[in-house]
């Protein structure tokens, strides 16, 4: 089932919390909401779910404006952090109770209620568990079968609220592999909020990054990793180091250093020079291409790489961090070297 999110915004006490998000998301769409904090991904996801009004805008789920109809009428799954299970009923009737409040016309019997629930069960590999109660069970089983739980209504629309949240690393790898594996199996169209990077880039086919209530960029993993279309995305998905440069027509400038960029950037003037650790070259000698001189202050082994703490020689104040390959031809990078770094690759901002 598509949704459109069409122009929503919403006010909580006079302060708008989401402007003017508009998305479109077609059937079967895996979709992460990824932002910091307080972005407002959660109140969007809960508006999706029904669970909230918008203040303003529309909000259409298979070309029918939904504004006016129940949560409970939108047949859509959710899955919480916190997973949510009944304590007093056992895995089989958590996982069977949204078949069993179907109106009575509509209840299939409680054999075949419970015949599904084990088939979903057996699915995410807990029909050994089924007669254990919630307290029974570790963080990562308990979320497998709240997913289970929401699949059983055979939602059209699945929603997941940092599903993965409250669980170590681990599990959490374990359980998007299942996300990912339900997902093609039950074929829902799927929203979830995550502020984990790695996580959205991993489960999801678009990424919406979010910040202050609006969306910063709408885009594939890809698309998004390769060419963030706004400082903030940039920042935000990776570690980087900022240096301020200067643009004379072809020229680049920082500090007393330049070279030629071979093409007129759009941006003239002052500029702010954004550079991941990985993607800034350092080479033991100076050339017209590598003529930043640093020294090396810090140097951590981390198996396949080397990071570096580097203090640029007069040309900006502050340190950077250089990742460096254990098979790159620098060789072993070691305390108090003197090298250069190449100012090529770096994005730009005004
Ligand atoms: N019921 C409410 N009444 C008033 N303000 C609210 C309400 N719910 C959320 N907010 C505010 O709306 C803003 C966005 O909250 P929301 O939970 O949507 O953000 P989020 O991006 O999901 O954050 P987090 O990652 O911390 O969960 C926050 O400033 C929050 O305080």
């Amino acid at each position: 089932m598509n949704i459109e999110i069409d122009k929503i915004s919403k006010v909580f006490n006079h302060r708008k919390i989401l402007t003017n998000i508009s998305i479109n998301i077609k059937s079967g769409e895996m979709i992460a909401l990824l932002g910091p904090s307080g972005s407002g991904k959660t109140t969007l996801l809960r508006i999706i779910a029904g669970l909230e009004s918008h203040s303003s805008g529309y909000l259409r789920l298979k070309g029918q404006d939904v504004g006016g109809v129940s949560a409970r009428d939108r047949r859509v799954g959710f899955v919480f952090q916190n997973y949510a299970l009944f304590r007093h009923m056992t895995v089989l009737d958590n996982v069977s109770f949204g078949i069993r409040m179907l109106p009575r016309h509509k209840r299939p019997s409680r054999y075949i209620i419970d015949k599904k629930a084990m088939q979903l069960l057996s699915i995410v590999q807990l029909d050994h568990l089924a007669n254990r109660y919630p307290s029974q069970l570790s963080g990562g089983q308990k979320q497998r079968v709240a997913l289970a739980r929401a699949l059983a209504i055979e939602p059209k629309i699945l929603l997941l609220d940092e599903p993965f949240g409250a669980l170590d690393t681990q599990v959490r790898k374990e359980l998007r592999r299942w996300i990912r594996n339900l997902h093609q199996e039950f074929k829902f169209t799927g929203v979830f909020v995550t502020h984990d990077q790695e996580e959205a880039m991993e489960i999801a086919n678009r990424i919406v990054i979010m910040n202050h209530g609006v969306i910063e960029q709408i885009g594939t993993p890809e698309d998004i990793w390769c060419v963030p279309s706004t400082r903030f995305v940039f920042e935000f998905l990776s570690e980087i180091n900022c240096v301020i440069g200067m643009i004379c027509g072809t020229e680049l400038f920082i500090g007393p250093y330049y070279w030629n960029l071979s093409y007129i950037p759009k941006v003239q003037g002052e500029v702010e020079l954004f550079f991941r650790p990985w993607e800034m070259e350092i080479r033991k000698e100076f050339s017209i291409f590598s003529p930043l001189p640093v020294k090396i202050i810090n140097v951590s082994f981390h198996g396949y790489y080397w990071q570096l703490s580097v203090e640029p020689l007069g040309w900006h104040h502050d340190l950077l961090t250089i990742i460096l390959g254990v098979k790159d031809s620098f060789g072993i990078p070691e305390f108090g070297m003197y090298c250069y770094l190449s100012g090529r690759n770096a994005k730009l901002y005004s």
